[in-house]
């Protein structure tokens, strides 16, 4: 090609309406110059994308080689971050969308809906005091997705988990579109602490470390099941005390850091990559992905409950029992049932009323 042309076409390319395809709130559409060079794959959006936890989330998502499209939504500083990341030399193409009046479009086609949009707790708050604002925030989202994605895979992050999962759950069946295969409350940051701690304690590699973690999302409700790891590993009781107890309280020992800057987010987001790239291996048809999730649920007599479920081409393929517990199992289920009942049903009622 002539030297002048390729400069011609490069400086085209730098251009900044052909940076990136980006609904910038003016009305303005621009048209990417990456149209060619995306990957077959899933398409994915993530709401709540510019967050402590949806741009670590969205850089982690533009490198998975099962991302084909990556839709990034906030109602803040969108444009910046979808820029910033369309950068990074892999395949997923990337879009922005700002503001309300861009949610539907951002959700349009997706496969995956990524949901970590709402406030984080300051020190001194329970997940459950994010409730007045964060239940609105998923309400709002979950319509949207009723709407444009009813097919759509769910993970909601946005706590409290115990509640907003529930409130999803309600829009979508206000809208006559709720698959319990597709809804997802994500527990895998609780799965992450326990494989790490675990690891500390035995003198393991964390990554040759499974340990379940079921219930749901706060406080005594995260209910490790330290009986269940694997490769086996016997504990004294103290051990299992000071594990349960760190396992539970992980999100407020981060809380506690940040000293009033917020909570996890940085292991959070390698959390919900984990996840999420599950959820793809199981939607491109891989056998045996399992992982833990808050999901609809018959294991217990609530309606959510979090165990390991099987995921598939449909989402949820199955989901798993808790297997056999010890006495101290036994209790723990007992008090997570407890503080689950009441903060499911605050979620089912939010929407109902
Ligand atoms: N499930 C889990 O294991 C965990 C859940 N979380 C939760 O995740 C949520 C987000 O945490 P961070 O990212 O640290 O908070 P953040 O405040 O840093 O980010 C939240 C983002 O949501 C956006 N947002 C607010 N309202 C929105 C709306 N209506 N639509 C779209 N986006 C909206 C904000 O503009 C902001 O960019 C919190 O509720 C937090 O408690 C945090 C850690 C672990
Ligand atoms: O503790 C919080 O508020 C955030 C969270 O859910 C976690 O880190 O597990």
């Amino acid at each position: 090609m002539d030297p002048n042309q390729r400069i011609a076409k490069i400086s085209a390319h730098l251009n900044p309406p052909n940076l990136v395809q980006m609904c910038d709130g003016s009305g303005l559409k621009r048209v990417g110059c990456r149209a060619k060079g995306g990957s077959p794959g899933f398409k994915v959006a993530i709401l709540g994308a510019a967050g402590g936890i949806g741009q670590p989330l969205a850089m982690l998502m533009k490198t998975n080689p099962l991302v084909s499209l990556l839709h990034l939504y906030d109602v803040a500083n969108a444009p910046g971050v979808t820029a910033d990341i369309s950068h990074m030399d892999t395949s997923a193409i990337v879009r922005g969308f700002l503001g309300q009046q861009q949610l539907e479009e951002a959700l349009t086609g997706m496969d995956l809906v990524i949901i970590p949009a709402g406030v984080p707790r300051k020190p001194g708050m329970t997940r459950d005091d994010l409730f007045n604002i964060n239940a609105g925030i998923v309400r709002t989202l979950s319509e949207a997705i009723a709407k444009c994605c009813p097919q759509a895979i769910v993970n909601v992050i946005s706590n409290p988990v115990n509640s907003t999962v529930p409130i999803a759950a309600e829009v979508f069946k206000k809208a006559g579109t709720f698959d319990p295969k597709k809804l997802m409350g994500v527990t895998m940051l609780d799965v992450v602490r326990a494989n790490t701690f675990v690891a500390e304690v035995m003198s393991l590699d964390p990554r040759e470390v499974d340990v379940p973690v079921v219930g749901g999302h706060a406080g005594v409700s995260i209910l490790p099941l330290l009986s269940q790891v694997k490769p086996p590993c016997s504990f004294t009781q103290k051990e299992i005390e000071y594990l349960t107890d760190r396992i539970q309280n992980g999100g407020t020992e981060v809380v506690e850091a940040k000293a009033g800057t917020g909570s996890a987010t940085l292991s959070m987001a390698y959390a919900a990559v984990k996840f999420a790239d599950a959820c793809l291996r199981g939607l491109r048809g891989d056998a045996n992905i399992v992982e833990c999730a808050f999901v609809a649920s018959h294991v217990t007599e609530l309606p959510f409950f979090a165990s390991k479920v099987r995921l598939g081409r449909c989402g949820i393929d199955e989901v798993y029992g808790v297997g056999p517990l010890n006495e101290y199992e036994r209790m723990g289920l007992e008090k997570a049932k407890k503080e689950l009942a009441g903060s499911i049903q605050k979620g089912v009622s939010f929407v109902k009323k």
